[in-house]
């Protein structure tokens, strides 16, 4: 948002404080890790309420985390026009807002749904909200690739929704959003390494440097080729899962091979949206499958 914005009428900033962007990809990855459990269609309660319970808890960790990260968003071109920094809504009330969210959600999964998806729900709000943030972020370059496990378990959580266990299909998803979180923060990174500098945090283009980090980027975008094929391997995802993974990872490694020989940060920043894209793709290239197969696709 420009730095000039008007301001937005407080419904909206509540709204902000939640980052409904970040928040509905993640729910869109906990829907997706639901239909693929069963063959047919998942129980109303986990639909309803489990995804709403895990929409509710995510909302509640991105509040919370505006709250940890006040000081230093005021002092980030990219983060400075956010609730708290604004003054449009205060530290205590942001605090309610988000006890108010994750005792709902918490209420929502543990009576109609699971107490197995709650606890891990509530494992994955602690792990962003209060370890990423609180502890990891300021204190190692390696922050977002041991808290991305908190953003790559949806998929699982809505999968013990529906099953009421953890099983191994489910844990590859997880692995895909987990090796994807790093090259999707780097490159943003990489363009915004000046302002994580500047408020000392250690993120790795401040610690390591930028060709280090680029080069960082290009491996793990082709281990998340090799990881994304893993479904198909083991036979859970078909064909037609198989063709969009290799060609998402495919364009993937070839923005990350872009970024890796240009000091451009445009391109940095065309390969962050594009790791937006990616999952977005690959995850609706499993559901696409997963339906497919009923009609003997595979
Ligand atoms: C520790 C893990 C993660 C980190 C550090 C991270 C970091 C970020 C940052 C800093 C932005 C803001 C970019 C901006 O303001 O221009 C962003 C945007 C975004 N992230 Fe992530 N991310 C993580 C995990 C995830 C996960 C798990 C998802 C979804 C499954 C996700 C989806 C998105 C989306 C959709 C946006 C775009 C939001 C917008 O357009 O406002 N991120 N991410
Ligand atoms: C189910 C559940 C409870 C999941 C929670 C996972 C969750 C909300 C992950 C969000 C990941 C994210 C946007 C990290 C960026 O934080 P940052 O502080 O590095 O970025 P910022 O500078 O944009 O705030």
């Amino acid at each position: 948002m420009p730095l000039d914005a008007p301001p937005l009428p407080l419904w909206r900033e509540y709204l902000e404080l939640c980052k409904p962007r970040v928040v509905a990809l993640i729910c869109f990855t906990a829907v997706v890790g639901m239909l693929l459990a069963v063959p047919g269609m998942v129980p109303l309660n986990a639909l309803l309420a489990g995804n709403l319970g895990i929409f509710l808890a995510a909302s509640s960790a991105a509040v919370v985390n505006q709250v940890v990260d006040a000081r230093i968003d005021a002092q980030m071109d990219r983060t400075r026009n956010r609730p708290l920094p604004n003054g449009s809504i205060t530290s205590s009330q942001a605090l309610v807002f988000a006890a108010v969210l994750g005792l709902l959600s918490m209420s929502l999964l543990v009576v109609w749904v699971n107490v197995l998806t709650a606890v891990l729900t509530f494992a994955s709000l602690i792990g962003y909200a209060v370890i990423y943030t609180r502890y990891l972020k300021r204190a190692t370059p390696q922050n977002i690739v041991i808290g991305g496990a908190a953003g790559a378990a949806p998929p699982v959580l809505g999968w013990t929704a529906v099953t009421g266990s953890v099983d191994p299909p489910a844990l590859l998803l997880f692995l895909i959003i987990f090796v994807w979180t790093p090259p999707h923060f780097w490159a943003l990174a990489i363009r915004r390494h000046e302002e994580y500098a500047r408020v000392n945090i250690p993120m790795l283009p401040v610690t390591h440097g930028l060709a280090y980090t680029r080069l960082h980027v290009l491996l793990y975008s082709a281990l998340l080729l090799a990881v994304s094929l893993l479904p198909f391997a083991t036979r859970f995802a078909g064909w037609p899962y198989a063709l969009a993974a290799l060609l998402l990872g495919g364009r993937f490694i070839q923005w990350a091979v872009r970024l890796y020989r240009t000091q451009d940060s445009a391109v940095a920043s065309a390969t962050f949206r594009f790791s937006i894209t990616y999952l977005m793709g690959l995850f609706a290239a499993l559901l696409i499958d997963h339906y497919l197969a009923g009609y003997g696709v595979r």
